[in-house]
């Protein structure tokens, strides 16, 4: 089907392509049962007019990322368990630079699913004020390290630390994070490396809902390094009309509205609204922002009952995936390096 990303285009198909680092038989049944009940829960392309939207209202459904987080990390602890059994257990080494309060909530909720996953954990924390020499000298020992197969620098570091030196000191082939030069290259040639953990955790969400991405309009409002940018790569790579967009875009509504889906990841909060999205629209919200009531998103949610076909809640959605992804990327360079070592040099 040919599709065309303009106002009234109509709503995403079904497609039964899987590209996953974790194609184990049960990880297939599942997505093929998540995109059974994703077809069935599509309709004819919606319109405008209000009965339309009416009758959307009672059709908005949450993406429920911690579920599926919780079915990859399944897959993830039994091939640990099969390596670890082999006497190779992968291990991940965080790196947390100071005590930015949110980045210690993620570091202590990484570090929980790799012990969960049987994994190693390996975990250095610096004082605030440390300097960029004492930053790369830990990462050039874990970088040395062969029980270390993926090594983490929480983000942001602190302000008189480069990030992008210190991340291009982690070698590509224990770059958990994907966000390395030579990382970013290989993604962008579609070469064997490890991807960048929430936007692959982002098409994990969308496959596991039966979006067909190739011919989709997919507008991606952030250019961030950490989702923005490689999740643009990602998904031209998996044929869809990618559409990039950001706080500062002029008339924000004309560039999202003709989308299938509209990814939110700018950092403003509720920056999204029922004025950005086409009715029956697939809405992923990478926002996360601590407010008095709560966590809430870049996108409000609530005004986008009844419009929106699905959507990702904040909390529980994208951000466990990113941890998800984060124990595929480990596992799956701790058995890359296990096939280095088992080549004769
Ligand atoms: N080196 C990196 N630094 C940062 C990354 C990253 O991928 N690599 N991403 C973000 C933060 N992040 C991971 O570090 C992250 C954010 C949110 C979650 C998550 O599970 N969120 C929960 C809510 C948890 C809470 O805040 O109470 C949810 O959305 O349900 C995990 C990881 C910046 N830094």
């Amino acid at each position: 089907m040919h599709r065309k990303c303009h106002r009234g285009d109509g709503y995403s198909g079904w497609s039964a392509l899987v590209l996953t680092a974790l194609a184990s038989v049960s990880g297939a049944v599942h997505r093929v049962q998540h995109r059974l009940a994703a077809a069935r829960s599509q309709s004819s392309p919606p319109g405008e007019s209000f009965a339309e939207r009416k009758r959307f209202a009672t059709m908005t459904r949450t993406i429920k990322g911690a579920e599926i987080a919780r079915h990859i990390r399944s897959q993830v602890e039994e091939r640990v368990r099969q390596a670890s059994a082999g006497g190779r257990v992968p291990g991940l080494a965080t790196i947390l630079v100071g005590d930015d309060p949110a980045s210690v909530v993620y570091v202590a909720a990484k570090r929980r699913a790799i012990r969960e996953a049987g994994m190693r954990d390996i975990h250095r924390h610096l004082p605030h004020d440390s300097s960029q020499a004492d930053v790369a000298t830990v990462i050039d020992e874990l970088a040395a390290d062969p029980d270390v197969h993926g090594i983490l620098l929480q983000l942001p570091l602190p302000a008189q630390l480069g990030a992008a030196q210190l991340i291009d000191r982690i070698p590509v082939t224990k770059d958990v994070d994907g966000l390395t030069t030579a990382s970013s290259v290989l993604l962008a040639r579609g070469e064997r490396g490890l991807r960048p953990c929430t936007p692959s955790g982002i098409i994990e969400l969308l496959d596991a809902e039966g979006i067909q991405l190739q011919g989709s309009c997919i507008a991606v409002v952030g250019w961030g390094e950490l989702v923005g940018r490689p999740l643009v790569q990602l998904l031209l790579r998996r044929g869809a009309t990618v559409t990039v967009a950001h706080e500062f875009t002029a008339d924000l509504p004309s560039v999202t509205r003709p989308a299938d889906v509209v990814v939110a990841a700018t950092g403003v909060r509720g920056l999204i609204g029922p004025e950005h999205i086409k009715p029956g629209a697939t809405v992923i919200d990478v926002g996360i922002h601590r407010t008095s009531e709560g966590l809430t998103g870049d996108v409000r949610a609530a005004e986008l009952d009844g419009i929106a076909s699905r959507i990702t809640p904040v909390p529980g959605g994208v951000g466990p995936m990113t941890i998800a992804m984060l124990l595929v990327n480990t596992l799956q360079a701790a058995e890359w390096a296990a096939e280095r070592e088992a080549v004769p040099a």
